[in-house]
């Protein structure tokens, strides 16, 4: 099936020779051209400091699409349809001067598609410089994550953005929303009748979230020193995550049904205080460990570390909603950098049946379990109860899993990546996959108290060793409730 391009547009990639642009973002366009999503109008305008040649750049950027782009998906009729619409531009986004070659170069383009992937301070400055030479009027701004560092550093940047883009024409990017798992929840909760009926603390024990990278800081010591994990991955991903599990069903598919649903979450989130912190929060920092038998850094060996810090890479949590649907449910989350595998699963807890009739010792077996793998090998699996086969088993129970593997089931399709559909999105002016600001103003919020209290505890961070699933006592958070985290660890 020939797939139908979306309207043209002029889309200026602001950081353009950054990590995340030559990564995942040029990538993700070739990857939309391949596919035959962009229109012959559609045009490419890199921005980054750097002077020179316009061909070294574009050199540069065509280096880093046959390095990111798999081979099998490297088609050159197409990487030279792509580099034919990519014009470089140089200028240095705090000189207000340098707006007026932007302007020239979009000329009288309908269309404006403005994507910052630069430091959140940039923001505003690049905001005022599209005003000021009468881009904003026509623009869409894209905005990357993280958004302030506290909720008073991003309502400044949001108020700032929001001084020249209405909301509608704000994209808030948590690369999480465009991963093909994560939109499969909604269809997953709302196209089932199945689940939806059962979703809700009469039926469901306990939700588990993890977001566990192998990867530790990948060069990137500055950004995540400042950062730690709680706000590089909690305050976003896990929350949206979270979010989307716990949220009621929307009136309808639109991004402010969505969006109200998801601000009711995370105003129902029950705040941590210093008090609840030693029984409801762990956070760790990873120390030289092995992962798959190679010997790997801790957090203080990295690149450009510090000698000392007291910044976390790991942070587990267990959560409260207090609402009626899920009311004495805890969430458990979990997230760090520097564990044994990738891994990104939700786990739904359901509640044994109100009357037991089997042998006792099988008891502890007794629990459906509704397991949601986001990344990798994308599936979800119902774990049910049976009956082992055989004549001589008895009633002997065994708890196997009814599973939807997305490769194997859907051989033919490709998953893309979570960037494509969400550049696709911006440009299609669709918001459903974008995070308004009040939802990152709430998801703020939380996590400020939570850091408030960590500051008046004043405890170092736990060690754990790189290859390990963190801190023992993130064990004992969960085994304190009689449960433990699921999966072979
Ligand atoms: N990298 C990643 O995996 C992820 C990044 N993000 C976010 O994306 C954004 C970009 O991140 P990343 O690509 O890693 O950052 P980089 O520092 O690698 O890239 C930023 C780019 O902006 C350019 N730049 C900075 N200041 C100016 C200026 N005054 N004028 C012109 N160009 C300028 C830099 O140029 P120069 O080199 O000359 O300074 C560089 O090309 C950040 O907000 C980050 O938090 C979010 C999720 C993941
Ligand atoms: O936003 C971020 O996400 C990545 C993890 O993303 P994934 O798609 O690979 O799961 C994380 O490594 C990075 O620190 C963070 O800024």
């Amino acid at each position: 099936m020939t797939a139908t391009p979306v309207e043209p547009c002029t889309f200026a990639l602001f950081g353009a020779l950054g990590d995340l642009a030559l990564r995942k973002l040029f990538p993700a366009l070739y990857q939309l051209d391949r596919a035959g999503l962009l229109c012959p109008d559609t045009r490419l305008l890199a921005l980054a400091r750097d002077a020179g040649e316009e061909s070294r750049h574009l050199a540069t950027i065509a280096e880093h699409l046959r390095r990111h782009v798999p081979g099998a998906e490297l088609d050159e009729g197409v990487l030279q349809r792509f580099l034919g619409r990519l014009d470089y531009l140089s200028m240095d986004f705090l000189q207000p001067g340098d707006y007026a070659a932007l302007a020239d170069r979009v000329g009288a383009a309908e269309r404006l598609i403005a994507y910052f992937a630069t430091a959140a301070a940039l923001y505003e400055p690049i905001c005022a410089g599209l005003a000021e030479v009468g881009l904003a009027g026509r623009a869409r701004v894209v905005l990357e994550k993280p958004i302030g560092h506290d909720l008073a550093s991003s309502r400044k940047v949001n108020d700032a953005v929001a001084r020249h883009f209405p909301e509608d024409r704000t994209y808030r990017i948590d690369h999480y929303l465009g991963k093909e798992t994560v939109q499969n929840l909604i269809a997953l909760r709302f196209a089932n009748s199945l689940f939806e009926t059962q979703w809700n603390q009469n039926h469901i024990s306990h939700v588990e979230i993890t977001v566990a990278e192998q990867v530790g800081i990948e060069g990137r010591w500055g950004y995540f020193d400042k950062a730690g994990q709680l706000r590089d991955m909690i305050q976003n991903h896990l929350l949206q995550l979270l979010c989307l599990i716990a949220m009621d069903p929307p009136g309808d598919l639109s991004a402010d049904s969505i969006r109200d649903e998801k601000v009711k979450v995370l105003k129902a989130l029950a705040p941590i205080d210093a008090a609840q912190l030693s029984q409801q929060v762990v956070r760790g920092q990873y120390v030289a460990g092995n992962i798959l038998g190679k010997s790997v850094p801790g957090y203080l060996e990295e690149d450009n570390a510090n000698a000392q810090s007291d910044t976390e890479t790991f942070v587990a949590l267990r959560a409260e909603i207090r609402n009626w649907r899920w009311a004495g449910v805890p969430f458990y989350l979990r997230t760090g950098k520097r564990m044994p595998q990738k891994l990104s699963q939700i786990v739904i807890h359901f509640k044994a049946p109100p009357h037991y009739i089997f042998a006792e010792e099988q008891r502890p077996l007794i629990g459906n379990k509704l397991i949601i793998r986001l990344q990798p090998n994308e599936s979800i699996a119902l774990q049910v109860m049976t009956k082992e086969q055989g004549l001589d088993k008895g009633m002997q129970l065994r708890s196997g899993p009814l599973q939807l593997n997305f490769s194997d089931t859907y051989r033919s399709a490709r998953i893309p990546d979570a960037y494509e559909r969400l550049l696709l999105e911006v440009m299609k002016g669709n918001q459903n996959l974008f995070v308004r600001k009040d939802e990152i103003e709430y998801a703020w919020r939380w996590c400020d108290r939570l850091i408030a209290g960590w500051r008046l505890q004043g405890e170092a961070p736990k060690p754990y060793a790189a290859g390990s699933w963190g801190p023992l006592s993130s064990i004992a958070l969960i085994t304190r409730d009689g449960r433990s985290w699921y999966g072979d660890f």
